[in-house]
């Protein structure tokens, strides 16, 4: 596994307890997951912010930016198909598995240069599932999130989720990640050039402007999306969005905004609750040792036997 990093980093005055903030996209297949990466990069450089960006895509044909650490450089994705007789999603996935066996390298390497960056970046597999439902998916996140302030960005093709039932999918799928994850999350609407996200923003705020869209749709799924959106109504609650379009480069600024209030969030919630759970495990380690240290002295005192009056 190599650090592919060329360019030599801006002089930044790191602050003395600095941490990059980690940012995973992910993304339905064709959403612009690695487009909105591309462009995000760009941006970050010429805000004079140093990203970090790895690609664990091990099936993507071509990476339109500098990776800092590519999954393909140690893994041969045709080859692994070849190897272990799979199809093209059980080699992506079984790739990723064997990437996570190195992943203490990749922390390595990104703990090296983290005083000087200011983002990392992930772009994560085109089939979704692969990664937020994986073992190795949920072991990166969780690795991470451990280390570094770590903030999801779910990435919405815009113009596919007009109808009110594709926006409804899509926002199930994501509350599914937001709970199994527990990280702070952005839902960020993408290609807005082509299709402006204010009906999202309208059907996310206004729960009424929902069900009208809804009652156009007269099929059965229009009553069980009606009963959906009344739990969904929570979720929208705590979410942040935003607007961006990764080919025009609009909506870059606020999509930064939002990370930084994600960042806020994740040392707010996440990291004490994180804290919370490592203490709880120490406490439960240090009862089980005592517990352990006392059966051993009472078995000592057991084998050691009674006192055996001597004949006179
Ligand atoms: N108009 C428009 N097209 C976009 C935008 N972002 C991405 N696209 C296009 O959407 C298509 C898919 O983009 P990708 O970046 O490859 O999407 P992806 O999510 O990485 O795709 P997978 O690797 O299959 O997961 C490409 O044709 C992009 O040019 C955008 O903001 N506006």
């Amino acid at each position: 596994m190599a650090d592919q990093s060329t360019a030599p980093l801006p002089s930044m005055a790191p602050a003395p307890d600095k941490k990059p903030v980690v940012i995973l996209c992910i993304g339905m297949a064709g959403s612009g997951k690695t487009t909105f990466l591309q462009r995000l990069n760009a941006h970050l450089h010429t805000e004079r912010q140093v990203p970090y960006i790895l690609n664990l895509d091990p099936a993507v044909t071509r990476v339109p930016f500098n990776a800092n650490i590519d999954i393909r450089d140690t893994i041969d994705y045709k080859q692994v198909m070849n190897e272990y007789q799979l199809g093209p999603n059980g080699a992506i996935l079984t790739s990723l598995n064997l990437f996570t066996t190195k992943f203490d390298q990749v922390l390595g390497f990104i703990e090296k240069r983290s005083s000087a960056l200011d983002y990392v970046i992930l772009d994560t597999p085109g089939q979704i599932e692969i990664f937020t439902w994986s073992a190795s998916g949920s072991i990166i996140t969780d690795t991470l999130a451990a280390s570094y302030p770590t903030v999801l960005a779910y990435i919405i093709d815009t113009p596919r989720t007009t109808s009110p039932a594709t926006f409804m999918s899509n926002m199930l799928y994501a509350c599914s990640i937001l709970y199994k994850t527990k990280l702070p999350f952005i839902l960020v609407f993408n290609k807005t050039d082509v299709t402006p996200h204010d009906f999202a923003v309208e059907w996310m705020t206004d729960f009424e402007a929902y069900q009208r869209a809804l009652s156009q749709d007269e099929t059965y799924m229009s009553s069980l999306m009606n009963s959906m959106s009344l739990v969904l109504d929570e979720f929208y609650a705590n979410l942040r969005y935003c607007g961006v379009s990764a080919v025009t480069g609009v909506g870059f600024d606020g999509f930064l905004e939002r990370v930084a209030e994600a960042r806020d969030e994740y040392y707010a919630e996440y990291k004490p609750e994180l804290d919370r759970m490592v203490q709880e495990k120490q406490a439960l380690r240090e009862t089980e040792k005592k517990e352990h240290l006392e059966r051993l002295l009472k078995d000592m005192t057991i084998t050691e036997g009674a006192e055996v009056p001597l004949d006179q």
